[in-house]
Parts: structure tokens; C-alpha cells; sequence
């Protein structure tokens, strides 16, 4: 389990979080737990959502388990930057649905001395890296890839199979449209085609 690690060495140090993996491995639960934690040590504190992301709530972060934290929610990565005043931890939920000046933003943030952890998808529904994900997975001090459990054998899954035809890279949905799948089963579902 990610432990955090406070540096005394004079002045604030900030850094980037990353906890990246498939549709249902736990990432937005973990992304909750660390803003609690960071709650409980009476850090100020803000966490974003895209605006495209109207699944569960407006103002909202929601798990698929239904655990719920206040969110703001911002059309674009700057809009993130101009609504942080003076907070020590910063999160970004889906942030594969924002832009790529995201990189740029969080290395900004961490360079004021802010904490900051993005959650999202590392792959797309084709497997391929999906937006600013890659990108800030390079610049993190720290990454964690959470899996869920492929609904087809058990193992662990790191791919979000769509269930449906569309074939735009956005498609927002939930257990109806995509399932968690390891890389056989998935593997499995292109031959199937
Ligand atoms: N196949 C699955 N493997 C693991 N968890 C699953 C699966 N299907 C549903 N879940 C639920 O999804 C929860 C994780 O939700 P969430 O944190 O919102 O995931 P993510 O943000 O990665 O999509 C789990 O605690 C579990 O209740
Ligand atoms: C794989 C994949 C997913 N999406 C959408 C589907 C959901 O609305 C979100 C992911 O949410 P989660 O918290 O990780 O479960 O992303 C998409 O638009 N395109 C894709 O390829
Ligand atoms: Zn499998």
C-alpha cells in the first residue's frame, strides 16, 4: 500500500502521484483514501474532475462502489491552475479525459511545493496509452498501477474491455459497457472479431 512520505528538509517539497490502471481496479477508491488521509493531517486540500465526466455526480469524485468525495469540476487542465490558491494537495480524478497540457500544470503545482495525484486510465479500450496519462507517468515521483480482476478467468485485469460498437476513443460508461479483462482474455476478444 502507498505510504506517504513527508521530507523534513527545510522548505515544502511537492511531487506527482500517479495511480494509473484499468476501468474497476481500484484507482479512484485509492485516489479517496489519500485525500482523506491527507484530510486527516489537516492538509488543505482540492481535487478536480473533468466536465466531461458526468457519470454519478456533478459536483462529485464517485467510486463504483459508490464512496464519494467533493470535487470541482473544470473544462480544461489551466482552469485547474487558476483555482488552486493555497492548497498542499492537489487531486485529479480521470484525468486521461483532460488535455495535454496536464503535464505541464502538474509539474507547475508540484513545483510550488504541492502534492498532486491524478487517477485514471493508463489504456484505452484498444490498449493503447490514452491521453496525458503516459506523459505524467514519466514525470512522477511515484506510481502506482492498480489492477481489477479480469471477469473472464480470475487473473489480474489491466485491460477495459468495451462490450459495445462505438469506436470513438470517448465513450463514457460503466459495468454495461466495459469489463475489466487480463491481457489473455483480452487478447482473446481481437481474435474474436
Ligand atoms: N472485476 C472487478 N474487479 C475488481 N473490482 C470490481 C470489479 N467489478 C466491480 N468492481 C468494483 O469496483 C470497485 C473499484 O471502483 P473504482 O475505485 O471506482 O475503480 P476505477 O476508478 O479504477 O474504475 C471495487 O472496489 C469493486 O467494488
Ligand atoms: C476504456 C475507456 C473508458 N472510457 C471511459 C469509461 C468511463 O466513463 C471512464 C473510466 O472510468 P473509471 O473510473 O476508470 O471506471 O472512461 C473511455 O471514454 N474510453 C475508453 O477507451
Ligand atoms: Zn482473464
Amino acid at each position: 500500500m502507498f505510504l506517504e512520505e513527508f521530507p523534513e528538509c527545510g522548505k515544502r517539497l511537492g511531487w506527482i502521484e500517479v495511480v494509473c490502471g484499468s476501468m474497476f481496479s481500484g484507482k479512484t477508491e485509492e485516489l479517496i483514501r489519500r485525500m482523506r488521509r491527507a484530510q486527516f493531517a489537516n492538509q488543505r486540500l482540492i481535487i478536480f474532475k473533468p466536465k466531461i465526466d458526468d457519470r454519478y455526480a456533478e459536483e462529485e469524485v464517485v467510486s463504483h462502489k459508490g464512496e464519494r468525495i467533493p470535487a470541482a469540476v473544470v473544462s480544461s487542465s489551466a482552469e485547474i491552475l487558476e483555482r488552486v490558491t493555497n492548497e498542499r494537495v492537489v487531486g485529479v480524478d480521470e484525468a486521461q479525459f483532460f488535455d495535454m497540457e496536464l503535464l505541464d500544470v502538474c509539474n507547475t503545482l508540484a513545483a510550488k511545493g504541492i502534492r498532486v495525484i491524478c487517477a485514471g486510465l493508463d489504456m484505452d479500450y484498444k490498449g493503447k496509452p490514452f491521453g496525458p496519462i503516459p506523459h505524467l507517468l514519466a514525470a512522477a515521483e511515484y506510481v502506482t498501477k492498480v489492477h481489477a480482476i479480469c471477469v473472464s478467468c480470475g487473473n489480474l485485469a489491466q485491460f477495459s474491455h468495451r462490450k459495445t460498437m462505438d469506436e470513438n476513443q470517448v465513450y463514457l460508461g460503466a459495468t454495461k459497457e466495459y469489463e475489466p479483462l487480463c491481457r489473455s482474455c483480452f487478447n482473446k476478444t481481437k481474435t474474436q472479431h
